[in-house]
């Protein structure tokens, strides 16, 4: 305060017109000393008030722009580079038509995800352009996905680090491609960890996604987008085999209703925009570079581990099951929707005529339950399993999955072919290589 006052009165005694004040030599001395000293104190307060700032700022949580907003960057998300000559050339080389008659040139989000991974391979290995887009998250072991992320580059597919929010790389990356087609597999996926991590959910699976629709929307010519959906919006409907035309409007968890949300916001893109979508519900996706989050995969691990694992049983003991689906099927499936999906009809942002919508069941149709893929693991696996039976807990799952095919069969071609016993075979071949020397053999399994 003291010093304020000093402050206070030094400017009040400085004249307007300096060269006409003549004080007494002493004063003046007196006066200038005491200047010195307060202009000292200010000096190092100001450099320890600046001090503080610079502190504050380099440790509080980065803040980077996206676009238009703002998003708090997690600590274990590597820092996205990108932009320059050489990055735009590897964009344009990974993103070039290679060969084949589909000439597809694809912008696959969630490239280094489990269902990423395959469907780009999908596409290189029939001469489509592919570019990927990943933001290597830690939901599950991050070096899975960089594996992932190896297999695609020896393939020639480029994985852009960054993330779906950000919305002037998306922007650059339209700016430097003419993407047909978007494949949009990036998403915060998992039932259960929505009860401790809400947030995470908003932001990939409706902010994320609208960031994304509204770079679609506004690029010149705009793609056709097909995207991830979820069999867990049918929630609590009851009514067996869940077809497309029953209700989806009791979601049990809150990646439920994000998925529930999606198909409503790219139903708005489709209709103001004029965007050719088309939503795909996967019913619980199992195969070779799976989810570790997934039940089939931490049992597996769990099972030979010795560990104790959690079956979980219905409602008067009964059975829990799901309509697990083979990725390779589902790539079939991702394939057909990119294949058959008609054009957007919008320009520069605005509509021209209607634009196709569509949804579509991707599921094995037949459920099996949970008890039983235990006994398949414990064939595979040549493990007993230290089996703990629990009611299924409050947190989202719901008690069974079973897809009704029929749309998908006549407009896309779809047509499962992997019965669970023969696709868990697979996953346990492609789970011992890796893990038995994850480094040297993660690409032996192709
Ligand atoms: O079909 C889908 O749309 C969803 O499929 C899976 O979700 P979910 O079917 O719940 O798959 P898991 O988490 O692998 O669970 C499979 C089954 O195992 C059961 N389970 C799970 C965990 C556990 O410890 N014990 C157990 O019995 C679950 O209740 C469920 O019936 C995916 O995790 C979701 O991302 C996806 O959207």
């Amino acid at each position: 305060m003291s010093q304020l006052k000093t402050i206070g009165h030094m400017a009040d005694d400085i004249p307007s017109t300096p060269g006409k004040f003549k004080p007494e030599k002493s004063s003046v001395y007196f006066n200038r000393i005491r200047w010195y000293s307060s202009l000292s104190k200010l000096t190092l307060w100001s450099f320890l008030f600046l001090s503080l700032l610079l502190f504050l700022f380099f440790a509080s949580p980065r803040l980077e722009r996206h676009g238009d907003s703002f998003q708090t960057v997690s600590k274990t998300a590597t820092a996205a580079t990108w932009g320059g000559h050489d990055w735009e050339l590897r964009v344009r080389q990974s993103a070039r038509v290679k060969h084949g008659a589909h000439g597809l040139t694809v912008l696959v989000t969630g490239a280094s995800g489990f269902v990423g991974t395959h469907v780009s391979m999908a596409l290189r290995r029939r001469g489509d352009g592919v570019l990927g887009l990943d933001n290597f998250n830690n939901y599950y072991d991050p070096s899975l996905k960089r594996s992932r992320q190896k297999l695609l580059e020896r393939a020639g597919i480029f994985v852009v680090e960054g993330d779906i929010n950000d919305r002037d790389l998306l922007t650059k990356l339209f700016d430097v491609v003419a993407f047909t087609h978007v494949m949009h597999l990036a998403a915060q996926a998992g039932v259960r960890y929505a009860m401790e991590n809400p947030k995470s959910y908003v932001n990939s699976n409706i902010a994320g996604l609208v960031n994304l629709l509204e770079v679609c929307k506004s690029a010149n010519p705009q793609p056709s987008i097909v995207w991830a959906s979820s069999s867990s919006v049918y929630g609590l409907n009851s009514k067996v085999p869940f077809s497309e035309k029953d209700r989806t409007d009791q979601p049990a968890s809150l990646y439920a209703a994000t998925k529930k949300a999606g198909e409503e916001i790219t139903h708005t893109y489709n209709h103001i925009y004029g965007l050719s979508i088309t939503g795909l519900r996967f019913f619980t996706v199992y195969g070779p570079w799976g989810r570790p989050d997934m039940a089939y995969f931490f049992f597996a691990k769990d099972m030979l581990k010795g560990k104790q694992i959690k079956v979980f049983e219905g409602p008067n003991h009964s059975t829990v099951a799901r309509d697990f689906t083979y990725i390779d099927d589902i790539v079939k499936g991702c394939l057909g929707a990119l294949d058959t999906a008609k054009k957007s009809t919008g320009t520069g942002g605005k509509k021209k005529g209607p634009a196709q919508f569509r949804i579509f069941n991707l599921g094995n149709t037949s459920p099996v339950s949970v008890t039983e893929l235990v006994s398949i693991l414990e064939k595979l696996l040549k493990v007993k399993a230290n089996k703990k039976v629990l009611p299924l807990p409050r947190n989202g799952d719901v008690p069974f999955t079973h897809a009704n095919i029929t749309l998908a069969q006549k407009e896309l071609s779809y047509k499962p072919t992997t019965a669970l016993q023969t696709g868990l075979k697979k996953f346990v071949r492609w789970y011992s290589s890796y893990y038995s020397d994850s480094k040297k053999k993660s690409g032996s399994v192709w």
